[in-house]
């Protein structure tokens, strides 16, 4: 069962595929992370993946109704803007909103659960609007799950977090997935990327350089050409560290 597949995805910019013919299929259980250097097509990549751009392929959820689109799969954004000061609370339930019947789109539980499982409970009050820039990206992670849709797709949702919010976010999906759904993610801690997924991504100039278990995706070489970094991926009693040592020319 396949709860997002790519077929020949590609996004072109001008006359540049900035997303170059990637095929991929991501099923429930995984947590698979979304890495590669700035600029490398990964917001692009998800961006169209949902359809929200033009692009050539295809992609399963890009021609679904919107609604329904909503119900297969939450979407966190890079940009975390939040437009009204609503609370914490409404702001979340509107997580909610894909679910038509009147029933689904009022689940307090749904509510409730995505509260606790950022560790929002205390927050629920107060006007999202006047939050700290991490407490707004947790509230907004915290609406994408209360969609509970079966596929996650979040741009870089841990940039800006405190170190023990990162880890408690990433362990969150790594949650999500041993549920049954499936998490698509950007980031760019490549240590946690290697600890907390299931499966990596490498894009490179919008192409899939690498697809599979961390450890396999992440070796020195791939480090070298694609972030022109040079690393070791030491193996701890904690688990993978990427120990970065210089950049290449
Ligand atoms: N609106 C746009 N018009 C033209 N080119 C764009 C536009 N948005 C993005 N690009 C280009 O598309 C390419 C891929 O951008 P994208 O944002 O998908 O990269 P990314 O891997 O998410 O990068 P980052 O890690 O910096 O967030 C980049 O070369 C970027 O300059």
């Amino acid at each position: 069962m396949s709860l997002l597949t790519l077929d020949a995805l590609t996004v072109t910019r001008g006359q540049c595929p900035v997303v170059d013919g990637v095929t991929l299929s991501i099923g429930p259980g995984e947590c698979v992370g979304l890495i590669g250097p700035n600029g490398a097509g990964k917001t692009t990549l998800m961006r169209a993946a949902l359809g929200l751009m033009p692009h050539g392929g295809t992609s399963s959820l890009s021609s679904l109704p919107a609604r329904e689109r909503a119900r297969a799969a939450a979407w966190l954004p890079q940009a975390r803007e939040i437009a009204w000061p609503v609370s914490v609370e409404t702001l979340v339930a509107l997580g909610r909103l894909p679910h038509d019947s009147r029933a689904g789109a009022l689940r307090a539980d749904a509510v409730e659960a995505a509260l606790a499982r950022m560790g929002l409970e205390g927050f629920r009050k107060r006007k999202a609007t006047e939050l700290s820039g991490g407490e707004q990206a947790r509230v907004l992670i915290a609406r994408a799950l209360a969609q509970e849709a079966p596929l996650l797709l979040a741009d870089e949702p841990i940039a800006g977090l405190d170190p023990a919010a990162q880890i408690a976010t990433l362990r969150i999906f790594e949650g999500l997935a041993q549920e049954g759904h499936a998490v698509l993610t950007s980031l760019h801690d490549l240590t946690l990327a290697a600890r907390h997924c299931t499966r990596l991504l490498l894009l490179d100039r919008g192409r899939l350089a690498a697809d599979g278990p961390p450890l396999e995706v992440l070796t020195e070489d791939t480090l070298a050409e694609v972030f022109h970094l040079r690393a070791h991926m030491l193996q701890t009693e904690h688990g993978p560290l990427l120990q970065p040592l210089g950049v290449l020319p």
